[in-house]
Order: C-alpha cells, then structure tokens, then sequence
C-alpha cells in the first residue's frame, strides 16, 4: 500500500495490532435501563431519528437499534458532525446503508441550524409520517418523534439546531463534549409549530457487545465511550495508525514534532518534550519532574475531536469510493 510507506523512509503500520482488552467493561450498566425506557415509549412515536457520528458512518451505529427500535417504526439515519467527516466517501455512505435498507440518510452539522441538512429533517419525516399508517394514533395531528443514538454523536445539539431553525429559541437541552450527558430520560421537547413536531431525547445508548476492539477504539476515538474505559494512550496509538494509514501527516506540525512516527510511546514523550508538558511524581529521594504523556495522549485526541487534522472517516471504505 502506497500510503504506508513515508517519504521520511518510515515504514508504518498497515493493520492495527488490537491491545488486548476486555471490550465488555466499555459498556457501562445503566445503559440497559434506558434502551428499555425507550422500547416502552415506542407506541407513542411516529418516527425514529437515528443520530450517528459521520466520522463512523458504518461501525458506529449500535446494533441493538437495528433489531429494537428503527426496525419497527419509519426511520431516518442522520449522520451529524459532517463538518468533522471526510464528505469523499458521501455517495458510498448513502449506498452501503441503502443495502441495509434504510431510505432516509441526511448529514448534518448541527453547529449550523440553516444548514441544508437540518432544513431537510422536518420535511422528510413529515412526508414519510403522512404515507405511514399511524395503527396507534390515527387521530393525533401531533408528531412525536424520538431520537437515538450512541452517546456524545449530537442528539441534544440537533434538538436545539431545530429549535433555533423553527421556534427561534435557544437551547433547550443540555450539550456536553463528554460523553453521557443527556441523563434524564425521554424528555419531551417541540422542535416546530406547523406542523407540530415534538421530540423525545434520549440518553446515549451503546451495545452491550461492542463488536470488537477496532470498533470500540473507533467509538471511543469520537468521544463516545468515557477515555479512561479504553485508556488515552490505547486511543491515541488508535489516532496515529489511523493518520499514518492515510498518509496524514499533520499531527508533527500539530505537536510540535520534527518527523512522523509510527510509535506511539515515541510521539507522546516528544511531543511531552517538545511542548514543556511535565508532571512531578514522587520518589523515594523526593518529587521529580517528568514528561507528561497522558498530556501528550489528549492533546492529540483533542486535535482529533476539534478536526485539525482535517476531515477524517475511521472506517475503511478505500473499495467504496464514490
Ligand atoms: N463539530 C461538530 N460538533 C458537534 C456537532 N453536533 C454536536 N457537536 C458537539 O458534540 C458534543 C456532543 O453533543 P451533544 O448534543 O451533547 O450529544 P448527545 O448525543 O446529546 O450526547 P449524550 O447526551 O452524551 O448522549 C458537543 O461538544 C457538541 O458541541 C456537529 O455537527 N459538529
């Protein structure tokens, strides 16, 4: 693979070595709770609104909802943060989940309420609502719509963007950087006058089973499982495969460094370095100073997160490019 090898003369990794991780302990226990909170809600719903990091179009999505919510009710895919994904691979996206038979998928930015993304959600559930038999509700001219997702891809951030597109009102529902914010449970929210559209918000959900290590690194990479589950230097080394793989080489620059690598442990002590990023630890003769790598380790994923390395797709979707 062309990619893999530098023009520094580095040869990098081309498939990811797991670290050997019990992937079970990612998922935290309460989650359970509010899958189930939501099943029971399910009768008095109109249509599910799957929210799903774009930055993780096919492994990203929880599988349970698959088989226990979006099976069941009309369904739309939003895939949000588009601003963050590389928006090459759309068409490719839009096909893959058209196979699993999923008709509606929209991209989203919900940092930008006019956006064409947003402007198009309302409408498309609309038409899919009016060309569904409502069993349960045939009388209500209400439309409940519930919104799904893992934890942290932006489910309150799309209520508010809606909010402020048709009510004009601020924020009504909390957003956090970290995930697991969103913990009261279906709370119910008007999003738009007419029609008249009410949102039910939900806690994130991830599987109990994350399929494997690889995708657990992918979720935790886009700050949907807590950092210190999967450890930040697991993430991160997760972070430097994927930019070598593409050929990125933007995090020198970024940390400061004066070439690319490929070892992790190598790039968090120099960047350490390199910045002046210390911590004192104790010994036995005292306190010493020492380069702080877990510092090292969130710089980088910050830079990730806030996209300085530019639009990304952890995914591997080389075959499927439009
Ligand atoms: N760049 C970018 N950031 C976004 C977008 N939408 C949301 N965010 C950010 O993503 C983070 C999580 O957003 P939330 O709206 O709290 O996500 P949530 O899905 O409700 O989170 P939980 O409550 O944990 O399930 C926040 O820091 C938001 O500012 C987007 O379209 N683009």
């Amino acid at each position: 693979m062309a990619s893999s090898v530098v023009r520094y003369g580095l040869r990098m990794r081309e498939t990811f070595s797991v670290v050997n991780q019990d992937v079970a302990q990612w998922f935290p226990g309460h989650m359970a709770k509010g899958l189930n909170q939501m099943q029971r809600k399910l009768k008095s719903v109109d249509c599910i609104v799957e929210v799903h990091d774009a930055r993780i179009p096919i492994s990203g999505r929880n599988p349970l909802f698959e088989h226990t919510l979006s099976a069941i009710k009309p369904h739309v895919l939003v895939l949000n943060k588009m601003d963050l994904a590389d928006l090459r691979h759309r068409n490719s996206i839009v096909k893959h989940h058209t196979k699993e038979g999923i008709k509606h998928v929209i991209f989203t930015n919900c940092k930008r309420p006019e956006s064409r993304g947003i402007k198009s959600i309302i409408p498309t559930v609309a038409e899919m609502i009016k060309n569904t038999e409502r069993y349960n509700r045939s009388e209500e001219t209400v439309y409940q719509l519930m919104v799904i997702g893992v934890p942290n891809v932006g489910k309150s951030s799309l209520i508010n963007a809606l909010r402020a597109k048709y009510l004009r009102k601020s924020k009504a529902t909390q957003v956090g950087g970290l995930p697991g914010i969103t913990q009261s449970v279906l709370e119910k929210i008007k999003v738009c006058e007419d029609p008249k559209v009410y949102l039910l918000d939900t806690p994130g959900v991830l599987a109990p089973k994350i399929r494997d290590v690889e995708t657990g690194l992918k979720l935790a990479l886009a700050a949907t499982i807590k950092d210190h589950l999967v450890g930040e230097e697991n993430i991160a080394d997760y972070l430097l495969y994927r930019l070598n793989k593409n050929g990125n080489h933007s995090y020198v620059k970024y940390l400061n460094l004066e070439e690319p690598t490929d070892n992790i442990r190598q790039l968090l002590g120099l960047a350490a370095v390199n910045n002046g990023w210390k911590r004192k630890v104790r010994t036995q003769s005292g306190t010493q100073v020492i380069p702080d790598l877990q510092l090292s380790a969130s710089k980088f994923i910050k830079g990730f997160r806030m996209g300085v390395f530019g639009p990304m797709i952890l995914d591997d979707l080389e075959n499927m490019k439009d």
